[in-house]
């Protein structure tokens, strides 16, 4: 899939709106993460102008920084979207918010963590980041992203392939006995 912004939708009033790769990453590790993230996804795909094209397999993660917590269930999700990065964060955190997420300790553990990791080759902006400024370093983020998405670029960063290469990726394992369901389709 290609990163943008050469793809183009057009809408009811004839607006040309560029089509990103939009790449998020969701983790857990207070409530019930597995049904956590597997509504979360849905929420996701539930979301206007917000494509999804792929679910990564779900990893088990040792946290990385903060106090002492338990681990992680993190996964990947690719979409298309035409929306804006900001208004993509507001929805990531809207729907963080349906789960209670509380903002508290930098790092800390919490029932929902969606992260926008990459929104085609834009720039952060007043507001968000972008791409993300820690996922070229984070496990959780990059491998379950390569499951799906082999050739995947972290723009800026370049091949994410290359990217794994160089990480401990010691703390982390695919749990493939959790199953996302969306719309029927398994991933
Ligand atoms: N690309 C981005 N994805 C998610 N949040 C972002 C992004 N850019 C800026 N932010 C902002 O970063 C702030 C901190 O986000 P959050 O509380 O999720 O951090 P964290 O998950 O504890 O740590 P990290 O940012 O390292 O994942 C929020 O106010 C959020 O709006
Ligand atoms: N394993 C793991 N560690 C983390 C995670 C996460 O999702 N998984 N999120 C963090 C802040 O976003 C900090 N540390």
């Amino acid at each position: 899939m290609s990163n943008g912004p050469f793809d183009i939708d057009v809408d009811t009033l004839g607006n040309l709106r560029p089509i990103s790769k939009v790449v998020l990453s969701l983790g857990s590790n207070m409530g019930d993460s597995e049904t956590i993230l597997q509504e979360a996804v849905g929420y996701l795909a539930d979301t206007p102008d917000l494509m999804l094209v792929d679910v990564s397999p779900v990893y088990q993660t040792s946290p990385v920084g903060g106090p002492e917590q338990p681990d992680f269930l993190n996964l990947v999700v690719v979409a298309e979207s035409t929306l804006e990065p900001l208004t993509i964060l507001d929805r990531a955190h809207a729907i963080e918010e349906n789960f209670g997420r509380v903002r508290g300790v930098v790092n800390g553990p919490r029932t929902l963590d969606i992260d926008v990791v990459m929104v085609g080759k834009r720039v952060s902006e007043d507001g968000i980041d972008l791409p993300h400024p820690r996922a070229h370093e984070r496990a959780f983020v990059l491998v379950p992203w390569l499951d799906i998405d082999p050739g995947a670029d972290l723009a800026g960063y370049g091949p994410v392939a290359d990217l794994v290469d160089d990480l401990d990726t010691d703390g982390i394992t695919r749990r493939d006995d959790i199953a996302i369901t969306v719309s029927g389709t398994v991933f």
